[in-house]
């Protein structure tokens, strides 16, 4: 930007794009799915949940994820800048500063401690520190060292509808498993369809994903068991009595279709066609979990326990 340019922004203009440069580091995109993941658990748990707990625990949640975010984002400032997708964030592109960067990820991550713990009990705060050190500490550095940081990676991402069943019930059970399980296995054919259309990026990155070190048809074939398997993960909330056969029938037809183009990857080979496909396949992703929170929530309604959960005043 030339000077007189300089000259000519208005202090608004700074301030927004000041905004627009913080906000960008909390990854809004992430922080709303894992949102509405969180209240999905909230939906689900077995007793009513009162207003304060409710928002306590999506607010809180939220705060983590954004802090988590936020500390990956100063991490990989260097590695961003080697990547199309990232090379024009807020660090890497050198518009905001380290310390800076890192004060507001650990203010945000203060924060969200002292919301969950005091407005939802200790267990659920103690997940959510869990999830942003091991996502901020062990993923974030592993990802340029094997492509089995994934794995690793889906652990702190599987935690957010957990946070909701804790928020509530203030214990580990089986149904919140099943909640983390199914975000757990849903991550692997999500970043197996990025990673394919995103494989460029990634090695001029040095980020050891499956397609990079082991090419695409194993990434595609590891795609489709990944999301063979959720299809029966998700179903287990049926005969866990937390769900009825609506969303038993919802939950399957939603798999299959996800299944589908997961298997429709083996059959498309040329370069801009697979690439194409695999844009779909993180699409279809997408759309899933709102498809399948979608369901729980009508389920529950029309079923089962619609009068004694939810949210109580
Ligand atoms: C190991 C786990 C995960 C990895 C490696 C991963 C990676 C990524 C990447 C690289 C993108 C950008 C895709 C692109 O546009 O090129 C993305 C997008 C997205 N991811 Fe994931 N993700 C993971 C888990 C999750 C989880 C747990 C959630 C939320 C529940 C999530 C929600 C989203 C959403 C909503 C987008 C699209 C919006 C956006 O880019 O801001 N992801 N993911
Ligand atoms: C409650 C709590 C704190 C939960 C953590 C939730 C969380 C941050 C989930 C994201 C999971 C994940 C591995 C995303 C990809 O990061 P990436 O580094 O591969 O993405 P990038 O390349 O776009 O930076």
């Amino acid at each position: 930007m030339t000077a007189r340019a300089d000259n000519d922004r208005r202090p608004t203009d700074v301030t927004s794009s000041r905004f627009r440069d913080y906000l960008a580091l909390t990854k809004p995109g992430i922080v709303r799915m894992c949102l509405l993941m969180t209240a999905g658990g909230l939906w689900l748990a077995p007793e009513r949940a009162s207003v304060g707990v409710w928002i306590a625990a999506l607010v809180g949640s939220s705060l983590a994820v954004a802090s988590a975010n936020a500390f990956n984002m100063v991490a990989e400032r260097e590695g961003d800048r080697k990547m199309r997708r990232t090379r024009n964030r807020p660090l890497a592109a050198g518009r905001l500063g380290v310390a800076s960067s890192t004060a507001f990820a650990a203010a945000l991550g203060v924060a969200a401690m002292v919301v969950l713990g005091l407005g939802t009990n200790l267990l659920t705060a103690g997940l959510a520190a869990f999830a942003l050190l091991s996502y901020w500490l062990i993923y974030t550095p592993l990802k340029r060292r094997t492509p089995l940081a994934l794995v690793i990676g889906a652990v702190p991402g599987a935690v957010p509808p957990l946070l909701g069943w804790t928020a509530v019930t203030g214990s580990l059970d089986l149904p919140g498993a099943v909640l983390f399980g199914i975000l757990l296995v849903w991550q692997m054919p999500h970043f197996l369809a990025i990673s394919i259309f995103r494989k460029q990026d990634y090695a001029d990155a040095g980020i050891l994903c499956v397609p990079v070190v082991r090419g695409e048809v194993v990434a595609k074939v590891q795609a489709i068991a990944w999301a063979a398997l959720l299809i029966p993960v998700s179903l287990a909330l049926t005969p866990l009595g937390v769900t009825s056969e609506l969303y038993l029938v919802i939950a399957l037809v939603a798999g299959a279709v996800f299944l589908g183009f997961a298997i429709k990857g083996l059959s498309v080979r040329d370069g801009k066609a697979e690439l194409r496909w695999a844009r779909q396949l993180f699409a279809v992703s997408l759309a899933y979990l709102p498809v399948l929170t979608g369901a729980l929530v009508v389920d529950l309604l029309w079923f089962s326990r619609g009068v004694t959960q939810g949210v109580g005043l």
